[in-house]
């Protein structure tokens, strides 16, 4: 399907479907298949090697897949008429001319690109670089430069963006203001796709996540819900002076009850309705009933395990 052609309803969708790279010795992506969708922040995570860089230039056009496609809003992006409007990619810490100014940077894109010079000031300003906009490159801290990339990226008002690992380098700051850029990016209802290996920061950033190892889809889906269907994943924490009377009714509910050396009770296998319904039956009185879920590194170290390979 060309640009042209999109259908109203894959507009800002991103899909891949049985992608597939092969490189000499090692099969970068197997049989991958995924969708990302407009108005959310989707963390694209896997350990190193996985081939999040080799599915993302894929998706860019810039590696040939062996097998499968990757479609943005229906089309390959090769067959985006004007792909900088369309597509905004961020794919390692931008590279500019040392002796050139940032606006400079950006107006040279703009020039090549087709776009309007005032593109170059717009998009600047979006990043906060504005006050540095005649510094040179070879001035700028990573953080600049990453801002710079990301600036670049946004000079066609693009609906869809990609950005590989934004956060490398960045200080606390610069990975809050990313942050909430990103967020806002998604708020205004474009599609962001982030690889990266930070899970904790996926946590913080992330609506949906896409995880993959050694090439394959291991689990998608919104980060609660992936975070939620790991069998171990929940564990009701419950501290009360009737422990052993609520751990025999916890187990008539085929409830897993563990005891830490204070005596609390580790519930699996029922929800904290249920213990609190469980003790209120049972006339138990208690202190203490909270829900303990692993965070995204428990799972991913899980969902993961044996498959992040030295490859
Ligand atoms: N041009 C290439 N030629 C041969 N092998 C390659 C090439 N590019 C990547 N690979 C291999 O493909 C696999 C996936 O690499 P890729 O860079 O896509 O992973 P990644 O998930 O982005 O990893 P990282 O987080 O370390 O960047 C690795 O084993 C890598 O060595």
């Amino acid at each position: 399907m060309s640009d042209g052609q999109r259908s109203p309803t894959t507009d800002g969708q991103i899909v891949v479907t049985g992608l597939t790279k092969q490189y000499k010795n090692v099969r970068a992506v197997n049989n991958l298949s995924f969708t990302v969708e407009p108005g959310r922040v989707t963390g694209f995570l896997g350990p190193n090697g996985a081939g999040k860089t080799t599915t993302l230039r894929m998706l860019l056009n810039l590696v040939t897949p062996t097998g499968g496609t990757a479609t943005i809003s229906g089309a390959r992006y090769a067959d985006l008429s004007e792909p900088l409007r369309h597509v905004g990619a961020v794919l390692e810490a931008s590279s500019a001319h040392k002796g050139r100014t940032g606006i400079n940077h950006l107006r040279v894109i703009c020039a090549a690109a087709g776009l309007p010079k005032q593109r170059a000031d717009e998009a600047l300003a979006l990043v906060g670089l504005s006050p540095a906009a005649k510094r040179k490159f070879k001035g700028y801290s990573l953080g600049m430069k990453q801002r710079l990339g990301i600036a670049a990226a946004m000079l066609g008002d693009p609906r869809v963006l990609i950005l590989d690992e934004p956060a490398n380098g960045l200080d606390p700051e610069g990975i809050r203001w990313m942050r909430g850029f990103l967020k806002n990016l998604a708020q205004e209802g474009r599609t962001v796709l982030v690889s990266s290996h930070l899970l904790s920061e996926m946590q913080l950033l992330a609506d949906d996540v896409v995880i993959i190892a050694a090439g394959q889809l291991v689990r998608q889906g919104p980060v609660d819900q992936v975070i939620g269907s790991m069998a171990q994943s929940a564990r009701v924490r419950v501290r009360t002076p009737q422990a052993d009377a609520l751990a025999t009714a916890l187990k008539g509910q085929s409830a897993v009850v563990d005891t830490d050396e204070h005596g609390t009770l580790l519930v699996a296998g029922v929800d904290a309705p249920t213990v609190g319904r469980t003790a209120l039956a049972a006339g138990i009185e208690l202190h203490e009933l909270t829900t303990e879920r692993p965070d995204l590194e428990g799972v991913f170290l899980e969902l993961t395990a044996g498959k992040a390979g030295i490859r």
